[in-house]
């Protein structure tokens, strides 16, 4: 199913004054259906998509927005879907105009119009479409917010046209267990009820596919291969092979694909589309859901990364002219520390409650100065596991100065890639410089462990490349000791990996090193692998 186009802003035309009371009776009725519909799903729903629910359902309920309309129907005889739009426009701008954290709810106010406008004129609401059978989503691009609402029971994998490989609709979307190719050429083609092949795993969308192709894909999706729960070369060396969760469903995904712990638990997507910050005891709560799934098992929490196309409008501002450049991250402790203070306190008292062995990293690091005092503000709660992201270049160049302070690192590969080719990693114009492949990432990835090895400290992956079955070997060759990436993917890595052993990785990573292209670098690997890729299907 395609999402639905946007609700037109409605013509101003002048009722009569007969239809002035029937007009009023419609526009009550509408925002009476658009409220019960909201609450409903809100009531069905669970976490974040329940709180951005319930939020939407009680604007639609606001008599503030309502009877506004409803006096524009009566003086100035405005139809009842004009009438809503501008008693909407009014609201929003208020709001707006009191600034954070009230402002976040204008976007919340229009959401509301939308709705109620689509009702009364009989066109399908905003947002993702609720037929009562699974479906595949297709779409231009998704919110964060809207990516975060979907059910995987029945959106069955998302298709966008926009969007690069590592924004964040298709890791949220990986992280619910639900196949994602984005930047897809045509998707905008696709039409409602059509049939599609989705195989999230190769990247790949095939409209109308044959029987024979159907065949196939249903025999590698039956051949999939399980993973026994432990990573290792072929000469038995450990690489920890760990999910990507952003909340406990997520945690749930990762339990039944067997992997070792969690390497990435992104917190910030717990509290997406909440204007306030979320009390101490509502952060416990949320990260005891998630550490419950591991008792004696490693969860590396990651502190907020709010900012860029992460907005949490209680720690980042709008209007920063590049926001990825902005403060994001870990940046936004600096104008507001006692938001970090309080995440470390609810993460610490999580991690006493339950039995997880529970690391803590932060993202956006650049310095050695900021390593040290994120390491030493963890240290106040009793956090003694505290690590570094490394996605920043200057951070790979001086890893040896950041790991002295820094008892771990993960490659955030996705923004690592970003900032070193200067590649939005948004854009999937830019795809063929933003791959984990361009050696320049790859020299940063050897300058972080080599960095890393003299403090002993041991450095990981949680980008999309650790995802990469292919290149998961050669980032084992350059010192990595934990890759961290989709449930979905855990398996076909691990049976590269069990392949290879790691004299053999070293040389694949000197391979991808020999060239200056990333296409070859990929290639060279997958010629000297190929018997093992052949075997594997891969
Ligand atoms: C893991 C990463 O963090 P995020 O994708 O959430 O920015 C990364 O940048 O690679
Ligand atoms: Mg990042």
């Amino acid at each position: 199913m395609t999402m639905p186009d946007p609700v037109p802003e409605p013509r101003t035309s002048r009722l009569a004054g007969t239809d002035v009371e029937t007009a009023v009776e419609r526009l009550g009725e509408a925002a009476r259906s658009v409220r019960d519909e909201l609450t409903e799903r809100a009531a069905a729903a669970t976490g974040t998509a329940a709180d951005l629910l319930a939020v939407t359902a009680a604007m639609a309920a606001d008599p503030a927005l309502v009877s506004d309309a409803e006096r524009r129907i009566r003086v100035d005889r405005l139809t009842p879907e004009r009438a809503i739009w501008d008693a909407a426009r009014g609201l929003a701008r208020q709001l707006e105009k009191i600034g954070p954290p009230l402002s976040e709810r204008a976007r919340d106010v229009r959401d509301v119009r939308d709705r109620i406008v689509a009702e009364l004129i009989g066109v399908r609401p905003p947002g993702v479409p609720r037929p009562d059978h699974p479906f595949v989503l297709v779409a231009d691009d998704l919110a964060p917010a809207d990516t975060a609402t979907l059910d995987p029971e029945v959106v069955l994998g998302v298709v966008t046209s926009g969007g690069g490989p590592t924004s964040h609709t298709a890791i949220l979307a990986r992280a619910l267990g639900i196949p994602a190719v984005v930047a897809v050429r045509g998707a905008e083609q696709i039409v409602d009820g059509e049939i599609i092949l989705l195989d999230g795993g190769a990247g790949v969308v095939v409209r109308a596919p044959d029987p024979a192709t159907v065949a196939a894909a249903q025999q590698r999706e039956a051949a999939r291969r399980a993973f026994d729960g432990t990573g290792r070369t072929a000469d038995g060396t450990r690489v920890e092979l760990l999910a990507n969760v952003a909340d406990p469903a997520g945690a749930q995904a990762a339990t039944e694909a067997h992997a070792e712990g969690v390497g990435l638990f992104r917190t910030e997507f717990c509290f997406l589309g909440r204007s306030a910050e979320p009390a101490v005891s509502e952060q416990v709560a949320a990260y005891r859901r998630v550490l419950a799934s591991f008792p004696g098992r490693k969860v590396v929490v990651r502190t907020l990364d709010a900012g860029a196309d992460k907005p949490l409008p209680f720690v980042t501002s709008d209007g920063e002219p590049n926001p990825a450049l902005g403060v994001r991250g870990l940046r936004t402790a600096v104008r507001r520390p006692a938001v970090l203070d309080r995440q470390l306190q609810a993460i610490a008292t999580a991690a006493d409650a339950e039995n997880a062995d529970v690391w803590v990293m932060a993202p956006m690091v650049s310095t050695a100065a900021e390593a040290a005092e994120f390491v030493a503000a963890c240290a106040r709660h009793g956090l003694s596991t505290a690590g570094v992201m490394i996605e920043v270049p200057a951070a790979a160049l001086r890893a040896a100065s950041v790991f002295e302070h820094a008892a771990f690192g993960s490659l955030g590969t996705n923004d690592l890639v970003q900032y070193t080719m200067a590649a939005d990693r948004m854009l999937g114009d830019l795809a063929t410089l933003s791959t984990p492949w361009q050696p320049a990432v790859l020299d940063l990835v050897r300058a972080t462990c080599d960095g890393a090895a003299v403090h002993g400290r041991p450095v990981g992956v949680c980008g999309e490349a650790a995802a990469d079955a292919t290149l998961a070997p050669v980032l084992v060759g350059l010192g990595v000791r934990s890759l961290s990436m989709t449930p979905r993917a855990l398996a076909d890595v691990a049976a590269v990996l069990a392949r290879v052993d790691l004299d053999e990785c070293r040389r694949l990573a000197d391979l991808a090193l020999a060239v200056d292209d990333p296409i070859a670098a990929r290639s060279a690997v997958r010629d000297a692998i190929r018997p093992v890729l052949t075997d594997l299907g891969l």
